[in-house]
């Protein structure tokens, strides 16, 4: 950018009405840019403000990449398709053949632009694997999904066993769940703030793909561990509420993207289904635990 800040950009792989194939799995599955913008909206208004901001944006891959770089490297793999219209695609170890390009229409092309963080030497940060990470193979099972204890263990494992980490992350498998997204296998934190840093949710682009299903499974670490903010849930019955219910607070934020609408009314409805599977959710721990053992008041306020 001119200010020599960055932007990262995903481009459109999936039209917004396109659900996921249902015998996708879901490391296979698109990376959605709408999820991405999406995803950035629902984080605001949950009010945990973890997500770097996200806008949608048309760019013209001619006019500002092909026509300004002076990458060499970059250039060489543009190319025009049988359709006449101006492609390229990446150079790096795997899906980087020009099968996967991605092509402007001519030449224009819709993405997602997500602000760019400062750089490592600036902003330091660490990227720690997700105890409730999902295996990456047809077959793998990890321990937390046949273990209905597991969550005692990780609330004995550093940094799990003292302040906000372990509450941090039941908020991000909320977050997670409200979206869809079964894409996290690690968070990052920065390391600045020490082991309470709030986690930083990167990568969203793999939610919102079906509306039509609740994938229960992402919400293990809270139906686990029976543990919530007390902040998140006030916020959560909040959003359940008629004159602020989630489906319109959402639709009104996204509404002012330059790609609205974003999200299909589908995938809005389905964030008021999957909250009320949340809020059940707490409610059972409540009964079974009493209030005071699963509503937590966060350490930092
Ligand atoms: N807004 C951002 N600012 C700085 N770094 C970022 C940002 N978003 C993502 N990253 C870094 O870039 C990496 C890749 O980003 P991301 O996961 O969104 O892309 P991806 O296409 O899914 O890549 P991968 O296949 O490696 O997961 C992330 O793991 C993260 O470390
Ligand atoms: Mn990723």
């Amino acid at each position: 950018l001119q200010d020599f800040g960055k932007a990262m950009f995903k481009p459109m792989r999936q039209k917004r009405h396109e659900e996921t194939p249902e015998n996708f799995f879901y490391f296979v599955d698109f990376q959605r840019h709408n999820a991405e913008i999406a995803a950035f909206h629902l984080d605001r208004v949950l009010d945990f403000r973890r997500v770097p901001p996200v806008a949608g944006r048309f760019i013209n891959v001619t006019g500002e990449i092909l026509y300004i770089t002076h990458n060499e490297e970059l250039r060489s793999v543009f190319f025009n398709s049988p359709a006449n219209n101006t492609c390229f695609f990446a150079k790096c170890l795997y899906v980087c053949k020009s099968e996967y390009a991605v092509c402007g229409h001519p030449d224009l092309l819709e993405g997602s632009m997500s602000a760019y963080l400062p750089g490592l030497s600036i902003a330091p940060r660490i990227s720690i694997p997700n105890p409730w990470i999902r295996a990456y193979s047809f077959t793998g099972r990890e321990e937390w999904e046949v273990n209905p204890l597991y969550c005692d263990n990780v609330k004995k494992l550093y940094p799990y066993n003292s302040g906000n980490r372990l509450l941090n992350i039941i908020d991000m498998a909320i977050f997670d769940f409200l979206t869809g997204n079964m894409d996290r296998h690690h968070y990052e934190i920065f390391t600045k703030f020490g082991d309470d840093g709030f986690l930083l949710h990167l990568d969203n682009a793999r939610g919102f793909g079906r509306h039509s299903d609740d994938e229960m499974s992402i919400l293990a670490p809270l139906t686990q561990c029976c543990m919530i903010k007390r902040s998140t849930l006030f916020r959560l019955k909040l959003l359940a509420k008629s004159e602020y219910r989630l489906s319109d607070v959402m639709r009104e934020s996204l509404s002012r993207d330059p790609l609205s609408p974003v999200l299909t009314e589908d995938h809005l409805q389905a964030l008021d289904r999957r909250l009320g599977h949340v809020l059940r959710t707490v409610g059972k721990c409540v009964k079974k635990l009493g209030e005071p053992q699963v509503v937590i008041r966060d350490f930092d306020v």
